[in-house]
């Protein structure tokens, strides 16, 4: 098996690339690539781990036509485009834990340094002044932060901010009560946090809600000599507004991490502003939170390509490496009774049904559906996989059900995949061998045991002697050899179904005569 390639685009710490080495990736670093550089070479590697740099945008995703998953070594992912990767089939993964801590410090940092005027005090003094009296701080012991957005950076701040005696209120829309009780904060709406924050601190994604959180507006509502911190995303604040308003001393200080456009512009209005501070989107940047996140990463990316364990996936559900040696067998089953239905089904297929059955109703059900799902749209398209299956069927407005019988039947495990056409219900239902492997048991409610693999034929008839005589000989003239022969039957002299492998592709002529023998209703090629 040829091993995967990975490109490490951006710089990472160097156990990325151990990592990747270690557990079977072949892996290229290769940074600083303008995006037409990168679209020249994407299209060799199954894997692109980034942190924030590269941009990964539909026109890099259409060059990577081998492309399997984008890592973010970090939390952020506003420089990939996640719609377009999913379409594409690609994972996008994140590492959504590693630099938090590093991160929440560094928030705090901005936090005292503002109420201090840290920055500048060591400026004017190591410019040979000694401005004693120019500078007069602020203690934070009892004052209160106003937090934006409580997950796992907001929470480490409020846990420091604490720990340094703040009294900490949050704004955040899913922070439940009971969360806010064990943080030590107080939960408040946004008008309340503004009104008696002396520090606010924001740690939201930035989205179409939390874009301009703190507009002009918003800011000139917060008390007079509040202090902003964002160490989270550009865009969150209103900078221009920031700008007057530290002009006027309303703000009385602020410090951002990250800019609505980086790098900003040399002559950004902020710049030169008394009691604005900055850092170059330094969040992260401690050597604890890279080589975490470089070893997540890389882990992550590796388990995904060499086993298919997904961790951690922002367009995937998770399977982790423990299920995925587990799932690997009846996701194979599900995809190939997902790509039956879908072969044998007319017309449009507005309403699919998945059930599982004895063991298979004992695992996770998402990969299994996603497998299904990715057998069944191969008939519109052959790049589909398990990522972008999903999105297709609802994009096609396909109305998906699960359902899990946790009894067994007279199968130990069982997969059943039923689909509604214009002709009424089709199913088919398979299931594992004690060796793990897959085996069909049931075709439109007549039992029947087979592969499904290689070239196939389905034939559906009645049941009539010498017919089985007649498909040979006309398989056997025609130089195309049967590997197994498959029959079952409703009842005697009922309907019939014959599913044949054969060495080759069967030319239509071939399948027309088959379909004059006396009783043939249905001859159907298939493939797996
Ligand atoms: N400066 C840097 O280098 C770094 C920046 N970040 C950024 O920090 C931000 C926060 O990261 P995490 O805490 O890990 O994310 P998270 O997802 O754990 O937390 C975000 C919180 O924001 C809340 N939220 C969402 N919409 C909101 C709204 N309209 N109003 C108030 N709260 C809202 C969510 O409920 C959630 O609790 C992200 O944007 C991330 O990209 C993360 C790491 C490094
Ligand atoms: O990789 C970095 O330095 C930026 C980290 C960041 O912004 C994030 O993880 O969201």
């Amino acid at each position: 098996m040829t091993k995967p390639k990975v490109l490490i685009s951006d710089k990472m710490d160097a156990n990325a690339a151990r990592i990747f080495k270690e557990r079977g990736c072949d892996v290229d670093v290769i940074t600083g690539k303008t995006p037409e550089e990168l679209k020249e070479i994407i299209g060799q590697y199954d894997g692109l781990a980034i942190r924030s740099s590269t941009k990964v945008t539909a026109e890099i995703l259409e060059a990577a036509t081998n492309l399997k998953v984008i890592g973010r070594a970090g939390i952020g992912v506003d420089n990939v485009d996640i719609p377009s990767a999913s379409a594409r089939g690609v994972v996008v993964m994140n590492t959504p834990f590693g630099n938090s801590i590093t991160t929440a410090e560094h928030a705090i940092a901005m936090i005292m340094a503002l109420a201090r005027q840290i920055p500048e005090a060591n400026a004017r003094t190591q410019a040979g002044e000694w401005p004693k009296s120019a500078f007069m701080g602020v203690e934070v012991t009892g004052k209160t932060l106003g937090l934006i957005g409580a997950g796992n950076i907001g929470s480490i701040v409020a846990s420091r901010a604490l720990g340094l005696k703040m009294k900490v209120a949050a704004y955040d829309p899913f922070l439940t009560p009971e969360r806010a009780v064990e943080l030590g904060v107080e939960k408040v709406d946004l008008g309340a946090l503004l009104e008696r924050a002396d520090f606010i601190s924001l740690h939201t994604p930035l989205t179409d809600e939390t874009r301009n959180i703190l507009s002009r507006e918003r800011m000139e509502q917060c008390k007079k000599g509040v202090r902003i911190v964002n160490c989270a995303r550009g865009g969150l604040v209103d900078e221009a507004a920031l700008k007057d308003l530290l002009d006027s001393g309303h703000v009385a200080g602020a410090a951002l991490d990250v800019f609505a456009k980086e790098p900003p512009a040399p002559d950004h209005p902020l710049f030169g502003t008394q009691n604005f501070i900055c850092t170059p989107h330094l969040g992260a940047s401690t050597t604890e939170a890279q080589v975490n996140v470089a070893l997540q990463v890389a882990e992550q990316m590796a388990d995904y390509l060499v086993n298919g364990g997904v961790t951690n996936a922002l367009n995937m559900p998770s399977l982790s490496a423990e299920e995925a040696p587990k799932l690997k067998p009846y996701m194979a089953l599900a995809e190939n009774l997902g790509s039956l239905v879908g072969q044998l089904a007319h017309g449009e297929l507005p309403k699919i049904s998945i059930e599982t059955e004895g063991a298979a109703a004992q695992l996770n059900q998402k990969p299994i559906v996603g497998a299904v799902l990715a057998g069944l749209m191969k008939r519109y398209s052959s790049s589909v996989n398990m990522v972008n299956a999903p999105y297709l069927a609802k994009e096609r407005g396909m109305e998906i059900r699960e359902i899990r019988n946790d009894r067994g039947g007279i199968y130990h495990t069982l997969i059943r995949v039923t689909v509604e056409t214009s002709q009424g219900r089709r199913s088919v239902a398979g299931t594992l061998f004690s060796n793990g492997a897959p085996r069909l048991v049931e075709m439109f409610g007549i039992s029947i045991e087979a592969d499904l693999a290689g070239h196939m034929l389905y034939i559906a008839n009645r049941d009539m002697p010498g017919f089985i005589g007649s498909v040979g000989q006309i398989l056997g003239e025609a130089g195309i050899n049967i590997g197994t022969f498959h029959l079952g039957r409703r009842e005697q002299g009922g309907d019939a179904i014959l599913l044949l492998s054969v060495d080759n592709k069967v030319p239509q002529e071939l399948l027309d005569k088959i379909c004059k023998v006396p009783n043939v209703q249905r001859v159907w090629p298939l493939h797996f």
